[in-house]
């Protein structure tokens, strides 16, 4: 078999980030301040030098709950949080990754889980709308059925990420789904990492966390990026399960939260990619004669704002 040149490193330079993780509660006002002041606090006592990208968790400025959503929803671009995350992405010349926040569509009046990226100028570079909701029932577990309000996104989201390189964006339960990060990491898209701001639960988390964050990683050799709110511990509302973690495209875990409010550094290094694409070249031994190819041009609906 004809061996292809090694791929060229998808991330042209080491990217450094910090996660969030935050609790947030019913008063929209004061998470607002709170991620205001966690990212004030990021940048200053980064221990990893200077910060290129800050990330923060699934709804983040409003309480996780199906009968809340619209009453926090916003319109995009023209809602608070818009405004003061691209304000505090161009205060501090760096990427936000904004988490989620509920979502106001005008045409329709229906409300969509939205992820906004800002770029250092504060401009929105991306905007991922969850596309598969979570829906699930686990007897003496959990039952939660985002589709009551919610409505389900209808596109995949692959975005350049400046100099660095190319990155997916999918939220929480679109983990699940193995599709979005493939479609991310392979050709013509070529990401370097997959993010998402999720917030599993204790039911689940325990189950699942690392293991889909690991295998999306292994199966795409990228990294992979999950950030949580924290734990309400003693709350009576949904429990998230904290441990926001970065995952290497070897499937190591190279950085992670606990439960509590806390903030997480690493650095995405942009040599790891091409050692491990070297040592398992999965990425030229598909099988297409076997089973089809989901992935290329004209077959996949990428967002485009
Ligand atoms: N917010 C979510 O989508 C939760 C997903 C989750 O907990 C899961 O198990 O999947």
């Amino acid at each position: 078999m004809t061996v292809p040149p090694v791929l060229k490193s998808p991330l042209a330079k080491s990217l450094k980030v910090a996660l969030i993780q935050l609790k947030a509660g019913a008063d929209k006002a004061a998470n607002l301040a709170k991620v205001t002041k966690f990212i004030d606090d990021a940048v200053k006592t980064s221990t990893i030098g200077s910060l290129d990208l800050v990330m923060l968790p699934e709804c983040f400025n409003s309480p996780y709950a199906v009968d809340q959503f619209r009453n926090y929803a916003e319109l995009i671009p023209s809602g608070e949080t818009t405004s003061i995350l691209s304000e505090l992405a161009k205060k501090h010349g760096i990427y936000i990754i904004g988490g989620s926040i509920p979502e106001l569509a005008p045409e329709d009046n229906k409300i969509f889980n939205t992820s906004l990226t800002f770029s250092p100028s504060g401009e929105i570079i991306a905007k991922h709308r969850k596309a598969h909701l979570f829906d699930i029932d686990i007897p003496g577990g959990i039952t939660f059925q985002e589709s009551v309000t919610l409505s389900g996104g209808d596109k995949a989201t692959v975005f350049k990420l400046g100099d660095f390189g190319n990155v997916g964006l999918g939220i929480c339960y679109d983990i699940r789904f193995p599709e979005l990060a493939s479609i991310a990491s392979r050709s013509p898209n070529n990401s370097f990492a997959m993010f998402y701001p999720g917030a599993f639960n204790t039911t689940t988390g325990p189950l699942h966390w690392h293991l889909l964050a690991r295998s999306r990683a292994v199966d795409n050799q990228l990294y992979t990026v999950l950030c949580s709110p924290a734990r309400d511990v003693g709350g009576s509302g949904y429990q998230a399960y904290g441990h926001s973690l970065v995952v290497d495209p070897f499937g190591k875990i190279i950085a992670e939260a606990g439960e509590g409010e806390e903030i997480v550094f690493a650095e995405l290094d942009k040599d790891v990619i091409p050692k491990v694409r070297e040592g398992i070249p999965v990425h030229y031994q598909r099988r297409f004669d076997i089973y089809e190819d989901i992935v290329g041009e004209g077959k996949v609906k990428v967002s485009d704002l």
